[in-house]
């Protein structure tokens, strides 16, 4: 079967929901964040400390790109759609899945959050960026799952029964 691409905000379930979709399919799972970490051998604050985002970017479009696009599960990073050429890469390549949630929801999941630096970043407008991105994730996806007030089973029962 094509993989699986889970794509949606900071906080949205991507890595959570990854998991146990796999789970349930009995396929392996991967997430772009993770590759990221090993692959540099820096955890992604570093990276964006260090280098900057331009440069977490460019690694995030490599490793999209190394993904297999059969047989498996991949959580991304919530800016992949910011590159237009990662949007084409993944409507060309996967069945995408949108986790579809509002600015009250992320705000309360990431409340104790301390590894997402943009996230963390006083600086960001997280609220205008979540608005900025929602029509990219809308472009890229095959299914939307609203996750507001759900637990990951249900995410995962939902999905399922979409595809
Ligand atoms: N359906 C859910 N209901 C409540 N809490 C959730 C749900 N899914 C995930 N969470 C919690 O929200 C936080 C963020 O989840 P997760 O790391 O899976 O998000 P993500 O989409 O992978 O974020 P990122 O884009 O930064 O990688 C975690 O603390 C997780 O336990
Ligand atoms: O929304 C984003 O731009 C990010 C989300 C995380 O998954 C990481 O990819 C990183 O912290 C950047
Ligand atoms: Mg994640």
């Amino acid at each position: 079967m094509q993989s699986l691409y889970l794509i949606g905000f900071m906080g949205s379930g991507k890595t959570t929901v990854a998991v146990e979709l796999a789970e349930a399919l009995q396929i392996q799972v991967l997430d772009t964040d993770q590759l990221i970490e090993e692959e540099s051998g820096k955890t992604i604050p570093q990276i964006f400390s260090k280098e900057g985002e331009a440069s977490f970017r460019e690694l995030e479009m490599l490793v999209l790109k190394k993904t297999p696009v059969t047989d498996t599960v991949i959580a991304t990073g919530g800016g992949i759609i910011e590159r237009g050429e990662n949007r084409d890469w993944l409507k060309k390549n996967g069945l995408v899945i949108f986790l579809e949630t509002s600015w009250d929801e992320i705000q309360k999941r990431l409340i104790d959050d301390v590894a997402r630096p943009l996230w963390n970043n006083q600086s960001t407008d997280k609220k205008a960026l979540l608005d900025r991105r929602v029509s990219k994730y809308k472009e890229v996806s095959d299914i939307i799952v609203q996750t507001d007030g759900k637990n990951p089973t249900t995410i995962v029962k939902e999905i399922l029964s979409q595809m």
